[in-house]
């Protein structure tokens, strides 16, 4: 395949007020621009650095880093690392913001110095032919003009590119027993109007200790109102020891079951109740998710990326129930 960044996008999930893409380019932006009417970007890297350039100034996005691009900002992208992939999500008619942090009080999660902001960077020289592609009610428009879109010299203000080490995210979790709410990682939130309740949220599964007692350590099974949609930059995720490899996606959407593949499920209960403390390392997962129920595209049903056998992962689950077994009395059932 090959693409321009910025051209073509491959269109994954998509809705009213949100999309999800996946992205694959082979090859640098070269005198042209690209500019988002409709919306802000948040591009994760999966494989390759992007050199963003923007009206703002130059960012450089390493996989393991996050950027976000609000609308109405022209940028173009070079691949210093050649061939490059990714995921972007895309909000409509609001911004991300850092989480509230609730009782976590003043300090976790996503620091707010921590952001990366551009300082001014621009070409000022006459080049003819320079192509503006502007993505305008979701579709692409062509102008021509003979010169750079980035000869803004000095900027102030609070509008503005800006990027993101993921591992400088600071992740909270339980430190006695159950397992959290995977929320208690959002590094950014796009909320809608209903508090608590998000449009977009960027969660991350950092690496971490995982210290609970008496309880099921890999995420639960569950099926919730939320959809979620997870990617993963490097390394393995704790649910599942097959076959979600990184810049691959999984889409769990609105009250779908799911949890933890039968391997992962097995490995844990045969580890037993009186596990330590272990650390999960070297990893970077993540989930765009959202209170709203994505449509998927067409493009992305007939990909023959599509995998077709992923219920796969879940066959052989069976119940370790004993009635028997001694269990602690953590709950007041009455008696
Ligand atoms: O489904 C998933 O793997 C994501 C997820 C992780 C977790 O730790 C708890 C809930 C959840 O949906
Ligand atoms: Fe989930």
């Amino acid at each position: 395949m090959k693409f321009c960044f910025g051209i073509i996008h491959t269109n994954y999930v998509e809705c009213n007020i949100y999309i999800i893409y996946r992205y694959t380019a082979n090859k640098s932006m070269d005198k042209c621009a690209f500019c988002n009417a409709d919306g802000d970007f948040l591009i994760v890297p999966q494989q390759g650095r992007l050199v963003i350039t923007t009206e703002c100034g130059r960012l450089k996005v390493s996989p393991g880093e996050i950027a976000i691009l609000p609308q109405g900002f022209r940028f173009t992208v070079s691949l210093p690392d050649g061939p490059s992939r990714g995921y972007v999500g895309e909000i409509f008619g609001t911004h991300f913001r850092l989480p509230d942090l609730g009782p976590i009080g003043a300090n976790g999660l996503a620091s707010s110095r921590d952001f990366l902001v551009p300082t001014a960077w621009y070409e000022d020289k006459f080049n003819p032919g320079y192509t503006i592609v502007q993505k305008f009610g979701g579709e692409l428009f062509v102008a021509v003009q003979d010169f750079s879109p980035f000869n803004v010299v000095a900027w102030h203000g609070n509008y503005v590119p800006y990027k993101y080490d993921l591992n400088k995210f600071c992740p909270y979790n339980t430190v006695l027993f159950d397992h959290s709410d995977p929320s208690i990682n959002t590094v950014l939130t796009a909320p809608t109007d209903k508090p608590g309740v998000a449009l977009l949220d960027f969660v991350i599964f950092p690496p971490r200790w995982l210290v609970a007692e008496h309880t099921f350590r890999p995420p639960y099974y569950h099926r919730n109102c939320m959809s979620e949609f997870m990617g993963l930059v490097y390394g393995g995720y704790e649910a599942k020891v097959d076959g979600f490899l990184p810049g691959g996606a999984s889409l769990h959407n609105c009250m779908t079951p799911h949890g933890p593949d039968t391997k992962s499920y097995e490995a844990t209960i045969a580890r037993g109740n009186d596990v330590g403390p272990s650390k999960i390392t070297e990893t970077m997962a993540f989930m765009f998710e959202s209170c709203l129920i994505p449509r998927i595209t067409p493009w992305a049903l007939q990909s023959p990326f599509l995998d077709h056998d992923y219920y796969q992962c879940w066959i052989g689950l069976r119940s370790h129930f004993n009635q028997k077994s001694e269990v602690p009395n953590l709950q007041n059932n009455g008696e």
